[in-house]
C-alpha cells in the first residue's frame, strides 16, 4: 500500500498584525484533524506554523487530491477562521477565497504540496514551511539539492543519484508546465528557474525510476484573487537518503540566505532566513522572510518526529548574514531592487496609486 503526504497551509488570522498564528487556531485545527484520524480519513498528522501561516502535515492512504483529505483541511481552516473572527485576530480568513468547499482545495486559497510513494525500509522526509515569501523561493535551494554537484556530493559519488533528476516546472502566469532533465538540460532549466516570480518547481523525480523526490506548493494567491491579499508563503516536501540527497545535502543550500520576493506587503526582495520553529516570527519590517525545516521518519504511514532541523548552531552564521543583508536591503527604502520590479508589483496595492497619477502625464515632444 502506498503512503501519501499532504501538506496544506493557510493564513487564517494572526497576532499582532501578520507575525504569528495564535495557538488557539492551531488547537482548533487539531480538533478537526484528530476527528479525521478517528474516522480513518487520516493515518497521522502534525500541525505547525511558520509566522502567520498554519501548516497541516498529514499522512494517509488516499492518494493526491483526495476530496475528503482536502475537505478536512478546509474545515480546519474554516473553524480556525471562525475563532479568529471571534478573537478579532488580524486578517481572519485571509487566505480562504470562497465560502464553500467544492471538491479540491486547489484554487480556493490555501497552498498545497502532496506526494504519494511506496515506503522504503526507512523513509526520511523533510518538510519546509516559509513565511513572507513566494513559491519561487524554493527554486534555488531545490536546484542546488538535486542538480548542483558543488552542493550534493552524492550526484558525483553515489551511483544511485548519479543519473540525475527530472524537474517539473510550472509557468504560474501562463498556466503551462514543462519537464526538464538534469544534468543534460541544466542550462535550459536555469534559464527558467532564475525567473522566480514566474517559473516555479512543482515536482522533482529521480530519473532512473521516476520515483518522486520533492513536491512544492505553487499556488499564487494574489494571481488567483486578482488583487493583493497576502503572499503565497510556500511549503515543500523533500525525501532524503538512500537514492535521494542526504539530509545534510538537503539542508545545505539554506545556509545561503538567498534573495526572495515577499517581505513587507509582499513587495520587497529580502534574504530567506533559516530559523528554528521558535524564531519563525517575522518581525523586522514584517520579516525578513523565514523558512523552517522539520525532519520526520515516515513509518507505516505514521509520522515519527519531528526534529527542528535549523535549530542548530551551524546555521547561526547564516542567520547573522541574513540580518546583515536585511540591513543593507532596507537602506534602499522604496527603491528597486529592494522593492520588487514593476511587473511583480502588479499584484500588490501599488496599481491603485499609479492609477491616480495617470492623468498627470503628458506626451514628450
Ligand atoms: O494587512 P495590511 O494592513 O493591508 O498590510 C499588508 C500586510 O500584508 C503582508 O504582506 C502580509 O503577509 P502574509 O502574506 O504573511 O499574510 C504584511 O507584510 C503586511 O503587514
Ligand atoms: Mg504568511
Amino acid at each position: 500500500m502506498k503512503t501519501t503526504i499532504s501538506v496544506i497551509k493557510a493564513d487564517v488570522g494572526s497576532l499582532a498584525g501578520h507575525v504569528l498564528a495564535h495557538e488557539a487556531l492551531k488547537k482548533k485545527c487539531d480538533d478537526i484533524l484528530s476527528e479525521a484520524k478517528d474516522t480513518g480519513i487520516l493515518e497521522d498528522y502534525y500541525i505547525t506554523n511558520c509566522g502567520d501561516d498554519i501548516d497541516l502535515i498529514m499522512t494517509h492512504h488516499r492518494g493526491e487530491e483526495d476530496e475528503e483529505v482536502h475537505e478536512t483541511a478546509w474545515n480546519a481552516f474554516k473553524e480556525a477562521t471562525n475563532l479568529a473572527r471571534e478573537m478579532k485576530l488580524y486578517g481572519a480568513g485571509q487566505d480562504l477565497l470562497s465560502d464553500t468547499f467544492s471538491g479540491n482545495i486547489k484554487g480556493m486559497g490555501p497552498g498545497c504540496a502532496e506526494m504519494e510513494f511506496k515506503e522504503r525500509p526507512s523513509d526520511p522526509v523533510i518538510i519546509f514551511c516559509c513565511d513572507k515569501t513566494e513559491p519561487g523561493a524554493f527554486n534555488l535551494p531545490l536546484f542546488r539539492i538535486f542538480a548542483d554537484p558543488f552542493n550534493t556530493a552524492g550526484l558525483v559519488i553515489d551511483p544511485s543519484l548519479h543519473n540525475g533528476y527530472k524537474f517539473e516546472i510550472f509557468d504560474v502566469i501562463e498556466h503551462k508546465k514543462v519537464i526538464m532533465s538534469c544534468p543534460e538540460e541544466m542550462y535550459d532549466l536555469l534559464a527558467l528557474l532564475g525567473a522566480i516570480g514566474r517559473y516555479v518547481i512543482k515536482k522533482i523525480y529521480r530519473k532512473d525510476d521516476d520515483e518522486i523526490a520533492a513536491s512544492v506548493s505553487t499556488e499564487r494567491l494574489n494571481i488567483m484573487a486578482g488583487k493583493y491579499i497576502g503572499k503565497d508563503d510556500p511549503v515543500a516536501i523533500v525525501r532524503s537518503q538512500s537514492g535521494f540527497p542526504a539530509a545534510g545535502e538537503v539542508l545545505e543550500p539554506f545556509s545561503l540566505p538567498h534573495l526572495v520576493g515577499g517581505w513587507m506587503r509582499g513587495s520587497h526582495n529580502g534574504p530567506l532566513m533559516p530559523v528554528p520553529q521558535k524564531d519563525a516570527t517575522p518581525v523586522r519590517f514584517d520579516g525578513p522572510p523565514r523558512v523552517i525545516g522539520l525532519g520526520f521518519q515516515v513509518a507505516n504511514c505514521k509520522l515519527i518526529g519531528p526534529i527542528d532541523l535549523f535549530d542548530d548552531p551551524s546555521f547561526d552564521r547564516s542567520r547573522v548574514l541574513a540580518s546583515e543583508i536585511a540591513e543593507y536591503m532596507r537602506r534602499h527604502g522604496p527603491f528597486e531592487p529592494h522593492r520588487l520590479p514593476s511587473d511583480e508589483m502588479e499584484y500588490t496595492t501599488l496599481p491603485e496609486i499609479l492609477k491616480k497619477l495617470k492623468g498627470r502625464f503628458e506626451d514628450i515632444e
